[in-house]
């Protein structure tokens, strides 16, 4: 065993086999232990399965790895990819399906957590009473199940210490369920209109048993922060289902007349129940679950050399991270970006680049990720949003992407867009930045 592959922990025998086996290309081996360790697990150096095998060129690991949905761009300790690994030591198959595989990704575009839903919302289905009937009764239906805006969750075989949904199906959902909670429709599997629905369901006050006699092990969880540890698919339903559940939990009332409203279209919309409402006329967006959009942004210095990272009082001791702010209204995302960075520290920002977006759905927030060019360096912080502000070197960040800043600065975790801007960044050769 390498010097890298010394991790302490308790399961870390069998980390230790699992990283050995994609070291040495033993395919037998390794495919028992996957789904006994996650499959991201990194040694002490920040090693994964994925750089082991790039190390030494075990395409068959890598192909298994990349299939099962490991994570391609993650870094290691040096601040090096798989695929760096692999052209490396020049291991040009290897690097060939790597290279594949992460422009597949950039096409994709970079998908943040919390945005990898895997359904067709089918807005078509909802709309239509008669097609949403049915598909609350599709044989092959799957349900999820809420409570007092907490999903019900277990843990994962795959990725072990990573939780997601227990899924119901409707032989398992007792009909009294169906009559009592709201049924938030998601989407469908396919853009086939026969293929598996899915729902979320808002439990009310009654008889669970039904829950935990097929997942005695699962629980109803504070959403954050335990849903920024949920497999990533899973992550995005929970995005879309605790958004609206937030919604329809705190807007009973029609915001036009204060008439009880009726939901409807899979949980989608709202309407008055009072004839008379002013809602019914035209069009109205009061009905319609919001989406609030918000700033971050990575302000990079005039020489391009530094970047800009703030501390709300709120956050744990010794964490910076990107400034942001809500757009208000009649605003573009540039006039926010420019305006929230002069607010909180003083620095006047030229051209603003958008980067990626990321639903933060605490309840319902939008977060609009760019990068902020600055015309000035002095920081002059508002007491009231920030703690402190400061220019960060590019040898710093890395420092804080690897847990090595001498002061044990850090940034917050890659499930929030602001690691991925600062990453970004921090890993980019590009000229511009
Ligand atoms: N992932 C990350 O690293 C960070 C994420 N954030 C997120 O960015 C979002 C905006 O950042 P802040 O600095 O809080 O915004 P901000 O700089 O605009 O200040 C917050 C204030 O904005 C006002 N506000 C205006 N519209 C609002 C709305 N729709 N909802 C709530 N408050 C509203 C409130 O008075 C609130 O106190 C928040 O959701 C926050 O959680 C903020 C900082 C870092
Ligand atoms: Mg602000
Ligand atoms: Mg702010
Ligand atoms: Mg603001
Ligand atoms: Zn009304």
């Amino acid at each position: 065993m390498s010097e890298e592959t010394d991790v302490e922990s308790k399961d870390s025998e069998l980390v230790q086999r699992f990283l050995d086996c994609a070291a040495r290309g033993d395919v037998e081996n390794f495919e028992q232990l996957l789904g006994a360790v996650d499959i991201d697990v990194k040694s002490d150096r920040g090693w994964t399965a994925l750089m082991f095998a790039a190390r030494n060129g075990h395409t068959s690991v890598i192909n298994i790895l990349v299939q099962k949905g490991c994570d391609v761009n993650c870094l290691n300790a040096s601040g090096q990819t798989a695929l760096e690994i692999a052209q490396f030591w020049n291991h040009k198959e290897v690097a060939s399906i790597l290279s594949q595989y992460r422009q597949q990704l950039e096409y994709d575009q970079i998908h943040n957590y919390y945005s990898l839903n895997p359904l067709y919302r089918a807005s078509d289905v909802r709309k239509d009473a008669k097609q949403l009937e049915s598909a609350k009764n599709n044989k092959s239906a799957k349900f999820i199940m809420f409570s007092k805006l907490q999903p019900f969750l277990i843990t994962s075989e795959e990725k072990k210490k990573k939780f997601k949904f227990a899924v119901f199906t409707l032989d398992q959902l007792p009909s009294s369920i169906r009559e009592t909670s709201t049924l938030i429709f998601l989407g469908l599997e396919t853009w086939d209109p026969v293929s598996s629905p899915w729902f979320a369901v808002d439990l009310v006050e009654g008889d669970h048993s039904f829950i935990s006699k097929y997942y005695p092990d699962g629980s109803f969880v504070a959403p954050f922060p335990t849903t920024m540890q949920m497999i990533q698919s899973h992550a995005g339903l929970f995005a879309e289902a605790h958004s609206i559940l937030c919604w329809l939990d705190k807007y009973r009332f029609c915001p036009t007349c204060g008439s009880k409203q009726t939901v409807i279209e899979g949980g989608y919309k709202q309407v008055c129940n009072n004839s008379d409402c002013t809602s019914h006329k035209g069009v109205h967006n009061t009905c319609y679950p919001r989406v609030d959009p918000s700033l971050i942004m990575l302000v990079l210095s005039p020489s391009k050399k530094q970047c800009l990272l703030g501390r709300q009082k709120r956050f744990p001791p010794k964490m910076f991270s990107c400034l942001a702010g809500f757009m208000e209204p009649g605003e573009s995302i540039e006039d926010t970006c420019r305006r929230e960075i002069e607010e909180e520290s003083g620095v006047k920002v030229g051209r603003v680049d958008y980067h990626s977006s990321q639903p933060w759905p605490f309840p319902a927030t939008l977060m609009l990720g760019c990068i902020a060019h600055a015309r000035t360096e002095t920081i002059t912080i508002d007491k009231d949003e920030l703690e402190e502000a400061r220019w960060f070197s590019r040898a710093e960040i890395a420092q804080m992407l690897a847990g090595q800043h001498p002061d044990g600065l850090f940034i917050p975790p890659s499930q929030a867009i602001a690691h991925q801007l600062i990453k970004s960044w921090a890993t980019s050769n590009s000229a511009n930045l």
